[in-house]
């Protein structure tokens, strides 16, 4: 039997038609929600993750301030925008889309925003919150993946996961809210040993490698939900994930395209980190 495909875009629309009713009842009593967009440099891709954010925003009914800097801009006009922002009271989000280029230091940059408008939740604060299970703002992805699962009914208590990657973005964010819901987690990287093995125990696999069509059919455990985190430009122009889908539609239980799976709920949760911040 084919696997039944999670819908990310029409999720994602769900969660943004009420976050609208929310955004409504916060300009009503009178706060605009805001969110300053920094891009710096002409990544096309980059181009395009922000253009798509700014019509999420207009789609609710946040406003957002567009900052496009020039590709040689220096980390210390970078921190000093950040400081601009950070100070303004009429911002409630802040989000620096990365990458950055070469001479600018990421780390320093997203540590610069203030915790409580780091609507990416990459402030080491946010993460910190999130691993000991406090209040804060988790990045996108992960909630994104999170809400996905929870919207298509999966249970997780109890359940395998595995994640394949664990960078700080999304592997390691998304172990800890897997953890949280009491599923039973491992997380696989490069130098994992046996890995097709690994990834064949799960009930859950989460795929975050950036290496476009890597997990098979063959590591899939018949029934499993398939989660797809990758976006892989190939030469071609079309968007790839990192599951190869056609051969995992025949052996999972629940799979996410790409596009349309976990790309939209990250924008999604985007939105909804900044109503958040702008409810404070
Ligand atoms: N500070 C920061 N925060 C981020 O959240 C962030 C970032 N930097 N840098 C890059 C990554 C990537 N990312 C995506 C967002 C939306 C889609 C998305 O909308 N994808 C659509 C397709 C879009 C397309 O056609 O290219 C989909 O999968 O259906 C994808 C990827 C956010 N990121
Ligand atoms: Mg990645």
């Amino acid at each position: 039997m084919q696997a039944k495909i999670i819908d990310g875009k029409a999720i994602a629309r769900d969660i943004k038609e009420e976050l609208r009713v929310e955004v409504e009842r916060l300009k009503a009593n009178g706060t605009v929600p805001t969110l300053a967009v920094v891009l710096v440099g002409g990544d096309p891709a980059s181009a395009v993750y922000v253009k798509n954010k700014k019509a999420a925003c207009a789609h609710v009914g946040i406003r957002s301030l567009s900052y496009e800097l020039p590709a040689d801009t220096t980390e210390a006009s970078l921190l000093e925008l950040v400081e601009e922002l950070n100070s303004r009271q009429d911002v409630h989000g802040i989000l620096v889309q990365l990458p950055l280029p070469v001479q600018i230091d990421e780390d320093k940059v997203l540590m610069a925003i203030r915790p409580e408008k780091d609507v990416d939740g990459f402030h080491p604060m946010n993460v910190g919150n999130l691993s000991i299970g406090r209040p804060g703002f988790v990045s996108c992805t992960p909630a994104g993946i999170l809400e996905l699962l929870k919207r298509t009914g999966i249970q997780l208590k109890g359940k395998k996961c595995v994640i394949v990657g664990r960078s700080n973005i999304v592997g390691k964010p998304v172990a800890m809210l897997l953890l949280r819901e009491h599923a039973t987690v491992t997380i696989c990287h490069s130098r994992t040993e046996d890995l097709p093995g690994e990834c064949r125990q799960a009930d859950v696999l989460v795929a975050a490698v950036g290496i476009p069509n890597f997990i098979k059919g063959s590591h899939v455990k018949p029934g499993a939900v398939v989660i797809d985190v990758g976006i892989n430009r190939l030469a071609d122009g079309k968007l790839c994930g990192d599951v190869d889908y056609v051969e995992c539609l025949e052996v999972a239980g629940h799979i996410t395209p790409v596009p349309g799976g976990v790309g939209p709920m990250t924008i999604a949760m985007l939105m909804k980190n900044c109503v958040e911040a702008a409810s404070k």
